[in-house]
């Protein structure tokens, strides 16, 4: 199995409420909340986890509240690359209601400054060459400018170890003309940065060497454009209960499939079936095989 390293500059503590049906500007009763340890690297870092893959985990984390990143680390065995910085890591809240809508507030993040900027990168940096692919993913907290995250993106291609981006906004824009390995924005993201014709967007990303495009596409499903790639997967309906994680799990299991040699198709029926199962759920992870290997069985693929 692969060392895979996942960059999470921006982590979270997410809070998810659970709540019948939420009336803004109305006093709420929630049925429950459930906390993890989170942010886009992170939740890839756990799927691939459960595939079986080596975790390094890296990224800026605040060290007042510390402990349930360091918990989820420890547990999952993942070797701990985080740059301690002063406060604390952000709590995004989600608001999930029964009829599987999601309402998310993300938090700006921790005031990084410089000292910490250089210490990820003393620290990175020499970590790169050990690992099969970089995955860097989620926005940026407050004071990493997009023009520093490009010039990381940018030292990070050099290395010449696979680059997966997963980003939005500003920080996606700066980072897409370095041309990642794979990246794999939603229809919105993409949209935001190249514009509504999304097609013309693909062809343009993968003409200026972005091997690998996983668009996707909410409960529509995903459209992968790679060499000779060009797939559509629908997936089966299943009962939502969190789309957190959704995407992150879609990435996990796409790399997964690829570091694998997997024919194109094996690996999108298995990341769409594996996104499916990461909306039944609020967490992430793959906990359930059965009902995984019946997801599967149900994407349905057609070319593009
Ligand atoms: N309601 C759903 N039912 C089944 N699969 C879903 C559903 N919502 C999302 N997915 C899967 O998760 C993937 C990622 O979700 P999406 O909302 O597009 O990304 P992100 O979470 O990054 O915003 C989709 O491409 C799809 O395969
Ligand atoms: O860094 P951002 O863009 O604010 O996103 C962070 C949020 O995205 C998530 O990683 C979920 O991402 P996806 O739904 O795209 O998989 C949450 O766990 C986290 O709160």
């Amino acid at each position: 199995m692969a060392r895979i390293l996942t960059l999470t500059l921006n982590p979270a503590l997410d809070l998810t409420v659970s709540l019948d049906k939420l009336i803004p500007g109305a006093v709420n009763r929630s049925l429950g909340l459930t906390r993890h340890a989170a942010g886009k690297g992170l939740n890839v870092a756990q799927v691939l986890a459960d595939l079986g893959h080596h975790l390094t985990v890296s990224g800026f984390l605040g060290s007042d509240n510390a402990q349930p990143f360091e918990n989820l680390m420890q547990a999952r065995g993942f070797a701990d690359a985080f740059i301690r910085v002063p406060g604390e890591t952000r709590s995004n809240i989600k608001l999930a209601e029964a009829d599987g809508r999601i309402t998310d507030l993300n938090g700006p993040g921790l005031q990084v400054e410089d000292e910490h900027l250089q210490s990820l990168l003393d620290n990175l940096i020499p970590l790169v060459a050990g690992h099969d692919a970089i995955v860097v993913a989620g926005s940026l907290p407050r004071g990493v400018s997009t023009a520093w995250f490009a010039a990381l993106v940018h030292r990070l291609k050099a290395s010449g170890v696979p680059l997966v981006l997963d980003s939005s906004g500003a920080a996606l824009q700066a980072a897409l003309p370095i041309a990642p390995w794979m990246i794999k924005p939603n229809e919105e993201e993409l949209s935001e940065v190249c514009g509504s014709d999304l097609s013309a967007a693909v062809r343009k990303l993968r003409g200026q060497g972005i091997e690998h495009v996983v668009l996707s596409r909410g409960s529509a499903g995903v459209d992968w454009h790679g060499p000779g790639i060009a797939l559509r997967a629908i997936p089966p309906r299943v009962e939502v209960v969190s789309t957190v994680g959704a995407g992150d799990s879609l990435l996990a299991a796409s790399l997964h499939g690829l570091l694998q040699g997997w024919p194109a198709e094996r690996t999108l029926r298995m990341a769409t079936a594996v996104a499916a199962q990461a909306v039944t759920q609020i967490g992430f992870g793959i906990h359930d095989r059965e009902q995984l290997a019946r997801l599967e069985a149900a994407v349905r693929l057609q070319p593009l």
